[in-house]
């Protein structure tokens, strides 16, 4: 199968000393979700870094979607995040003087599309994520649920081939954070979009096919999603309890 990430031996020290990726590899199947778990300080941000082509590895190779991204200039670097990469962050990172359907629009319109066909798209997504009545309001009077779904449509809507994912819930309540991760989940079944993501939560990192632990820097263990989702959870857990020990 075609691998859309390949991490491959990477490391990341900073200021000449402080090593916070030590030899990290692995790799996302196209049409995967990966979720990456490690506490405070592992090393999850610096490796979001590196893949997103916002900071430079020290040593070893990332390959996105067949690019090695440490061979781009600043400006293919900046364009390969434009067509190939769609970001979802913590915070939502909505554009607060924009309506929603104008915050949606924008990786389109950089990508140069015409105003039918991007309204057309985001009339469909909206629907598809329950927001058709919210394209004309501003993001201040959205809910945290509300905003992190305007947020996803905009990071998918340009077909990424992978969708980064930085603590998604991190700062939704646990029924808004079920409901971003079911959307989440959907949005790589139905649209076989690849994501990889970043998480503390435990629920969250249960919606992927596969969890990746990360202490110290360093891959500690991986878990897969067989058939049972209940024992992927108690799997989970019981991981986590081990490398957080
Ligand atoms: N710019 C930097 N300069 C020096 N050290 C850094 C820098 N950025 C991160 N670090 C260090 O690298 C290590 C990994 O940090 P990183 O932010 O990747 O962890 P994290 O797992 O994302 O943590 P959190 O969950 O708190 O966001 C930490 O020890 C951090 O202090």
């Amino acid at each position: 199968m075609a691998e859309i990430l390949q991490v491959s031996n990477v490391t990341k020290i900073y200021e000449k000393q402080y090593q916070a990726i030590s030899g990290i590899s692995f790799g996302i199947n196209f049409g995967e979700f990966v979720a990456i778990m490690g506490a405070s300080g592992s090393g999850k941000t610096t490796l979001l870094n590196m893949i997103s082509t916002l900071d430079t590895a020290s040593g070893g190779k990332i390959y996105v979607d067949g690019h090695e991204i440490s061979k781009l200039s600043d400006d293919e670097a900046a364009n390969f995040r434009k067509t190939k990469l769609g970001f979802v962050f913590q915070n939502y990172r909505l554009l607060k003087s924009l309506t929603v359907r104008q915050n949606i629009a924008v990786p389109m319109s950089l990508l140069g599309k015409d105003d039918q066909e991007i309204d057309q798209k985001i009339d469909k997504l909206a629907e598809y994520f329950r927001l058709s009545n919210q394209l004309e309001k501003y993001p201040v009077t959205l809910s945290g649920g509300q905003k992190q779904r305007v947020a996803i449509i905009r990071a998918i809507i340009k077909n990424p081939a992978l969708l980064l994912a930085d603590e998604p819930t991190g700062a939704l309540d646990s029924k808004a954070a079920k409901l971003i991760m079911e959307y989440l989940a959907k949005v790589n079944q139905k649209f076989h979009t690849s994501i990889l993501m970043v998480t503390h939560d435990s629920l969250a990192a249960s919606y992927a096919n596969k969890v990746i632990f990360l202490k110290d820097g360093k891959i500690v263990d991986q878990i897969v999603k067989k058939d049972s989702n209940n024992t992927f959870q108690q799997e989970l857990a019981r991981k986590l309890a081990e490398v957080e020990a």
